[in-house]
């Protein structure tokens, strides 16, 4: 005879969490007050049972019991919930309170992390500034390192109610330089020669040489070849090969930076041979991948992909491995090949980045802004959030203000509805980190509400990307949704979601009233995080509408964030229906 444990759960901060035993596991959503019962089959013993239960957000509601037991029962009491609460950020909270739907920026930021922001009071300072995802370069710094940052912006966001995501970024296959040594950088003088050498200098690195990451790099090489550092920043000409050294005459000089991406071209062009064949994703970076899993990352995008099937092994490689498989892949844009295999590969992953760092290395510079263009387009019509990202604001990594061609970049990007925008070095070591912030968020707020005013509602034609027939029932729901707000001219577009889904087929049509989107599941929140005009809150909701609607309505008066009379258009993820109504 089969014998049951009963755990009784009294509530959850947050209610979605698994419960597990030694021998069993169980998700469990939205069930405070209740009983849940593991059966035990009659063949295996009834003894020592460690009992957990997790929301999969490191511990807030994590309880962990002996358990010792003939009978098996034991009642187990999570955390009292603050069950009428409603979470989101404070910087969106003041912006509604004081500004109103309008004025919320659309267009997300993401800010690269390094020396210059991987404190705590850093940090703070960029999710004050409008920072809506961290991003890690695993081409940089130490596992420690990235980890620290990681729990940071996890106290962070616990402590101060920020829904910031992480983006691990992996390092990939390309050929880069070592690290100087550590020397922040080296100048390159014009007809200098310098040795490339694919030998690990032990101790200190001979003057003027350079370490280069990839073994086939001297035989790959001609004399003759132009060298490039960071896509032109420096240049060589190849003039001797002596073994693993490779003699170099710097024909334009610069600043080294510690590993800084090599290309190398003959006639014209871009040699790739060798190289070509690298894995996308290198043993290096799968252990990284591995920390990412195990860290709990939101994002992992990745560097140089060149087709759709590196995507769908990452993705099933996830899905096996983590707890919910809720890590998004995005698919970096950043070599011939991925242009090539764009729409695959786009289609492929959770959202993509377009890292015109490396792009503009591997094509002329001329094409980069017509590949972005592509790219951002591509990604809207197939309902994936995009990035652009490298040098948006180059100049601030050390002079306080951007100039005007940067300044027009940024615009041009948030012209293009691009989900969001990227910092690099301007926040990763730069001297101004928070004023380049400060930056991309006045230009998003400006074109943004320029874009309202001139009433430049969308010509893009969208095409249907649903796969079955309750998915296409979502999309209408959302592309008529999004039409009535902009013709009925309301104030916010309000989304119940469990997965995100809804609220990003919203994101697509670019309404012009911001969109709640309201989910029971911290990490969908943060996720959301990175899709345009979506402002992620994290409510418990039932299937019921009607009291879903005067929950949040109550909720949100409570806070100052709507008030009586404001005009909304609901949907969601359990009711296929539109409802329209003026805040009671
Ligand atoms: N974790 C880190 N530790 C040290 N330096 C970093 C880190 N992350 C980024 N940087 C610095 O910021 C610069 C810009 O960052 P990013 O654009 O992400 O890298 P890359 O220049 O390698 O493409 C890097 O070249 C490096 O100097
Ligand atoms: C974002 C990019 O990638 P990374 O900084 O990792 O080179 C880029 O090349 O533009
Ligand atoms: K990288
Ligand atoms: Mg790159």
């Amino acid at each position: 005879m089969a014998q049951s444990l009963n755990f009784f759960v009294s509530s959850s901060r947050s209610p979605d969490f698994t419960i597990s035993t030694n021998s069993y596991s169980k998700p469990m959503l939205q069930t405070p007050n209740r009983f849940l019962s593991f059966t035990k089959s009659p063949r295996k013993p009834l003894v020592l049972v460690s009992a957990s239960a997790d929301n999969g957000q490191g511990g807030l509601s994590a309880v962990t019991a002996d358990f010792v037991s003939d009978n098996g029962t034991k009642p187990i009491t999570i955390a009292q919930p603050d069950s009428s609460s409603i979470e989101v950020d404070s910087v969106t909270e003041a912006e509604l309170k004081e500004n109103g739907f309008r004025s919320t920026r659309r267009t997300k930021l993401v800010c690269t992390i390094g020396p210059a922001t991987c404190g705590f009071e850093q940090l703070e300072a960029l999710a004050v500034g409008g920072m809506n995802v961290a991003r890690i370069n695993m081409c940089h710094g130490t596992r420690e390192w990235h980890k620290t940052v990681i729990e940071r912006v996890r106290r962070l966001n616990e402590e101060k109610g920020y829904a910031v995501a992480i983006m691990m970024d992996t390092e990939g296959s390309e050929i880069h330089m070592g690290d100087l040594g550590g020397a922040s950088s080296a100048k390159a003088e014009d007809g200098e020669v310098w040795t490339f050498s694919v030998r690990a200098y032990d101790s200190l690195r001979p003057e003027r040489s350079i370490t280069v990451n990839y073994d086939g790099f001297a035989e790959d090489v001609k004399v003759g070849d132009e060298l490039l550092v960071d896509g032109g920043m420096v240049r060589f000409e190849v003039i001797e090969k002596i073994g693993p050294d490779v003699k170099c005459l710097c024909t334009d000089p610069g600043l080294l930076l510690p590993r800084a991406n090599l290309t190398f071209w003959r006639d014209g062009s871009l040699v790739r041979e060798r190289n070509a064949m690298l894995p996308t994703i290198s043993s290096k970076d799968w252990l990284d991948i591995d920390f990412g899993i195990a860290e709990g990352v939101d994002f992992i995008a990745v560097s140089f992909v060149k087709s759709a099937e590196v995507i769908n092994h990452l993705k099933s490689y996830i899905k096996a491995r983590s707890r919910d498989g809720d890590i998004a892949v995005l698919a970096k844009i950043e070599s011939i090949d991925s242009l090539k295999n764009l729409k695959e590969i786009i289609q492929a992953s959770d959202g993509a980045m377009v890292a015109r760092g490396d792009l503009g290395a591997q094509i002329p510079l001329e094409q980069v802004p017509l590949a972005q263009q592509k790219i951002v387009e591509t990604c809207r019509k197939l309902n994936k959030p995009v990035i652009v990202a490298s040098q948006l604001l180059e100049s601030m990594i050390e002079y306080p203000t951007p100039t005007r061609a940067e300044v027009a970049d940024v615009s041009e990007a948030v012209r293009q509805r691009a989900d969001a925008l990227m910092l690099s070095g301007e926040s990763a070591m730069g001297q101004f980190p928070d004023k380049a912030l400060t930056v991309l968020r006045s230009v998003s707020l400006r074109i943004e509400k320029w874009w309202r005013e001139e009433k430049r509602h969308e010509v893009m034609e969208l095409p249907d990307i649903a796969s079955s027939f309750s998915d296409s029932i979502s999309e209408e729901i959302c592309n008529s949704a999004a039409k009535m707000a902009n013709n009925l001219e309301v104030d916010a577009l309000f989304v119940y979601t469990k997965d995100g889904h809804m609220a990003s087929l919203l994101s697509r049509s670019r309404p012009d009233c911001p969109i709640f989107a309201f989910t029971t599941d911290t990490s969908v929140r943060r996720r959301l995080n990175l899709q345009w005009g979506l402002i992620p809150f994290r409510l418990g909701f039932s299937d019921d509408m009607e009291s879903n609607l005067n929950k949040t309505f109550s909720l949100l008066k409570a806070r100052g964030m709507i008030k009586s009379g404001d005009l909304v258009i609901a949907v969601s993820d359990m009711l296929q229906s539109i409802q329209v109504m003026n805040v009671p």
